[in-house]
């Protein structure tokens, strides 16, 4: 079954929602004020809630017009995406840079390390996708080789290595723009055997 995509009216109002509620978030993990304020705020907050809820677009599948919106990484639509925005490398792989945020935070100042996997994970997941390899995570390795900071742009890229059937693997690192590597990431995907047809 095809799902219709929101109306490209509605598409820009709901980014413009977005991007005033990841300033909210981040207006939320530093805020200051007072218990009043922060009272009087939840219950305008509140209100807003229900409003949005009162109404809910159906559920994305794969492969759709804009599946990913509601994506955790790079969903135009979730506010919990940091987002990031891919490139895609002419010699195969992907590239994606990021200035995290404190809303990412883990250890103070540092972003956490679950966030990394996340967007690494997603990062090796889409430069399988790229190659027609696309599949669902089954295992994920991580090796943090010094902490990642926010509010400083990390480049983070991946790319494919190899396959053995509906397995495939691919590697990936996040680094500062000088070249010095953080994190470094190794996947294995496989492409469900309930999945129908090219990736
Ligand atoms: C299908 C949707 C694809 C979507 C992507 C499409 C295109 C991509 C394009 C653009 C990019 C867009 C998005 C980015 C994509 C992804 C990034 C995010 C990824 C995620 O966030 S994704 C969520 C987390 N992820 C899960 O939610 C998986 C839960 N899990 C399962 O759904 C099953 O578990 C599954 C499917 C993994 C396997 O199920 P299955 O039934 O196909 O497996 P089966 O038993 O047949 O085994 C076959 C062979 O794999 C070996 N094998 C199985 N599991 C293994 C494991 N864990 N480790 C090592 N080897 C394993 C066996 O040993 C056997 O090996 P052998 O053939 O050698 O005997």
């Amino acid at each position: 079954m095809t799902l219709e995509a929101p109306s490209a009216s509605t598409y820009t109002a709901l980014l413009a929602l977005v991007a005033q509620t990841r300033a909210l978030m981040d207006a939320v993990v530093a805020t200051g004020a007072d218990d009043e304020e922060i009272a009087a705020v939840t219950e305008e907050l509140r209100a807003l809630t229900e409003r949005l809820d009162a109404v809910r677009r159906p559920p994305a599948e794969v492969g759709e017009p804009r599946w990913l919106m509601g994506n955790a990484v790079v969903g135009a639509a979730n506010p919990f995406a940091p987002p990031i925005e891919i490139e895609y490398l002419p010699g195969g792989g992907v590239r994606a840079e990021q200035v995290f945020r404190p809303l990412h935070e883990g250890p103070p100042g540092l972003v956490h390390g679950g966030v990394s996997a996340m967007v690494l994970d997603h990062l090796l997941g889409t430069a399988l996708g790229a190659v027609g390899r696309g599949g669902l995570t089954a295992s994920l390795t991580m090796t943090y080789r010094a902490p990642v900071p926010f509010g400083t742009p990390v480049v983070a890229t991946a790319e494919y290595t190899r396959s053995e059937g509906r397995k495939s693997w691919a590697d990936g690192r996040m680094a500062l723009p000088d070249g010095t590597v953080l994190v470094e990431a190794t996947g294995l995907f496989i492409t469900p055997s309930w999945f129908p047809g090219e990736l």
